[in-house]
């Protein structure tokens, strides 16, 4: 059968031939969800009447948002999680501290290619960095899932979205990505795949992967997608949790669209408040004072997002407060062996416990009213990390230069 991406891994979970906006009945892969989501799912799950989950090997329940517990009613529902995950036998299990749901699964080697995942969190999408079909579903849909191991989808058209040329210096994925959302919107991609082609996205690591397919659903995408290569394989070997067989479009597939960008032509980017896709060049709002610089998330907490931040702010110190958060436990181990970790903290940065950390301002790193955070994460909604606070988003390299000078700073100034 031809067909993009999408509809040949939907065509091999249920069992047919999919084409985009067919209704299918698909086979997961491996199901997630989290300790913010999961006590919903299991609710939903156990008033469904059910006993057992359909596999409880298919299953990983990391905690991530809310870790460790800062109420008493977090502590409460964690252990809730915990009780039932212990009742139903869930072999992935991973306590607080271990990372985010969306590192930890490629780490433990779940992400692989042409595997259908679906996460009880809107990022499911990074796992596409994979070639996998990665998509976030509510606690209900999650609960079916759990039960029963299938969930039914309207197969999506595909965007192909091509990137040429090579990045500049001081010009990250994360720029790429923001450039990317700006130009197509929060809701030009809504419930559609983006397949992602092009020099400039096979230059890029596994990490800058992640970063941008983290960040399709802010453009509304169900998935977005790079095909798998010698990166992907390369990093999965060794750690792949089970076999998996790449998928690739074929050379006339439908697609929706077809979309080309030029690399060389992008400068770091911005998304100001409080819009994802509310995205300048930085040459815009250079001097836009800030009260907080924050350094994580799934969208860029990996290690090659600490260096470059450690390698701006080597031997000097930040201006204003300053987290990092690496995205687990395996990042920060790897941040103390290369000595990142203690420049970062001579530079003045404080460090939080892998996680979600101030990202969705649930706790730590809270800002007041009237604040501004420049930040790496994926949103800049309104209130997201306090209410009345102002949220930028920027690279980590953008994030660290701004530390230092405490208002907006172009990179490339200490690059
Ligand atoms: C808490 C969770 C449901 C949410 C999501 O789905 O994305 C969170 O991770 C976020 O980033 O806002
Ligand atoms: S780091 Fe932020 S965006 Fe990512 S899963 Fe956690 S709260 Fe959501």
């Amino acid at each position: 059968m031809q067909g993009t991406i999408s509809e040949k891994i939907f065509s091999r979970a249920s069992g047919g031939d999919a084409s985009a906006n067919d209704f299918v009945s698909a086979n997961i892969d491996y199901a997630m969800a989290h300790d913010g989501t999961s006590v919903l799912a299991l609710h939903s799950f156990q008033e469904m009447g059910v006993e057992k989950v359909w596999d409880a090997d298919k299953i990983i329940v990391p905690f991530d948002h809310l870790i460790p517990a800062s109420t008493e009613a977090a502590a409460l529902l964690q252990k809730k999680t915990r009780d039932w995950v212990k009742e139903q036998g869930i072999s992935h299990f991973y306590e607080g501290g271990e990372g985010i749901c969306h590192q930890v699964l490629p780490e433990k080697g779940f992400a692989l290619p042409g595997k259908l995942i679906i996460g009880a969190d809107s990022h499911s999408c990074t796992y596409g960095a994979f070639g996998a079909f990665g998509t976030g579903v509510g606690a209900t849909d999650m609960a079916e899932i759990f039960a029963s191991g299938k969930l039914w989808f309207r197969v999506p058209e595909t965007i192909k979205m091509t990137v040429d040329g090579t990045l500049q210096k001081g010009v990250f994925a994360k720029d790429l990505t923001l450039y990317l959302i700006g130009k197509t919107g929060i809701s030009g991609a809504t419930y559609k795949a983006v397949e992602y082609y092009g020099t400039a996205i096979s230059d890029l690591s596994v990490a800058g992967r992640m970063t941008l397919c983290n960040m399709a659903i802010e453009m509304g995408a169900k998935a977005g997608i790079v095909p798998p290569d010698e990166k992907t394989f390369s990093y999965l070997k060794g750690r792949a949790a089970a076999d998996y067989e790449p998928v690739y479009a074929d050379s006339d597939a439908n697609y929706l669209s077809e979309k080309y960008y030029d690399a060389d032509d992008i400068e770091p980017q911005i998304a100001c408040p409080h819009e994802v896709d509310n995205v300048v060049p930085i040459s815009k709002v250079i001097g836009t004072p800030i009260d907080q610089a924050f350094i994580g998330t799934c969208t860029n907490g990996r290690l090659e997002d600490l260096a470059v931040a450690a390698d701006i702010l080597k031997g000097k110190t930040v201006k204003v407060r300053t987290i990092a958060t690496p995205a687990s436990r395996a990042v920060l181990l790897d941040a103390v062996e290369s000595g990142i970790f203690e420049t970062l903290v001579k530079a003045g940065v404080s460090f939080i416990t892998p996680g979600c950390g101030p990202c969705l301002g649930a706790h730590q790193g809270v800002i007041a009213e009237g604040e501004t955070c420049l930040s790496t994460a994926n949103r800049n909604f309104r209130g997201r990390m306090g209410k009345g606070g102002n949220i930028y988003l920027g690279s980590p390299a953008t994030v660290a230069a701004s530390a230092i000078t405490g208002e907006i700073t172009d990179p490339r100034e200490f690059l």
